[in-house]
């Protein structure tokens, strides 16, 4: 087992990312926000875009599982599509390299096969984000370090769940013989809790906990549902 994910196991990992749109976009901005969570206890940083993950690294000592999110016109798969973004993570000091690892076709006619096996021949721990169990079991036949249920939701064809996806953790957990790290839509520490009773090798929070625009909609929504039952009253 790589020894940087033994530091991951039964851990929080806090995924630090703002996309150019969103207010907190800054890879400053992300290596303070990783700061806070390595003082509120995470075991480990997910973080998109070499210049967050080389800031990260400046500044925590924490393992740091890097991705770029990049879109191409000719693909649909957008975390670290291509062997050029693999190289961007691989130079800032990424620990681990997350990637799509589903069996969509990828930019410039790259393919996951051939990523996974130049990966491995740098000694570059993997995981794989996987929408579904077979996606979960073929990365495992590519020799993946971990899979993470990050995709689940967001590709066509993969449920459509508002929370996390138990199911696929529970059913990967029983199937692969690779970590399991579950990844998407964990909203509360107990739903934290219930992946790592379901066999979770490690959880991954993000949202939950670095997008404050996204934390402010939950409880204005909850606010206005009080405010419209108090008007018909
Ligand atoms: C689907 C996709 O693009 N996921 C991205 C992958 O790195 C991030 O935007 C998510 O924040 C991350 O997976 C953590 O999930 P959540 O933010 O739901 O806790």
């Amino acid at each position: 087992m790589n020894s940087m994910l033994e530091q991951l196991r039964n851990g929080l990992v806090v995924s630090c990312q703002a996309l150019e749109h969103e207010p907190l976009h800054g890879a400053h901005i992300m290596a303070r926000m990783a700061r806070a969570a390595e003082e509120g206890g995470a075991v480990g940083i997910r973080a998109n875009g070499a210049e967050d993950v080389a800031a990260i690294k400046q500044v925590t000592g924490l393992p740091v599982i890097g991705l770029v999110k990049q879109n191409y016109a000719d693909s649909e798969v957008f975390i670290t599509p291509t062997w050029k973004e693999v190289e961007q993570l691989i130079t800032a000091g990424a620990d681990i390299v997350a990637l799509d690892a589903t069996r969509r076709r990828r930019p410039n006619g790259e393919t996951l096969e051939s990523l996974i096996t130049a990966m491995k021949e740098q000694g570059q721990p993997i995981m794989a984000d996987v929408s579904t169990m077979e996606e979960a079991e073929y990365a495992e036949s590519l020799g993946v370090d971990c899979v993470s249920t990050t995709l689940s939701g967001y590709t066509s064809y993969s449920p459509q769940n508002a929370g996390p996806d138990y199911e696929l953790v529970k059913r990967a957990v029983k199937q692969l013989s690779i970590p399991v790290i579950a990844e998407g839509r964990i909203w509360s520490p107990k739903e934290a809790v219930k992946m790592l009773e379901l066999g979770a090798y490690a959880v991954v929070v993000g949202t939950a906990i670095t997008r404050p625009q996204e934390i402010t909609k939950r409880y204005v929504a909850e606010l206005s549902v009080f405010r419209l039952a108090k008007e018909k009253v």
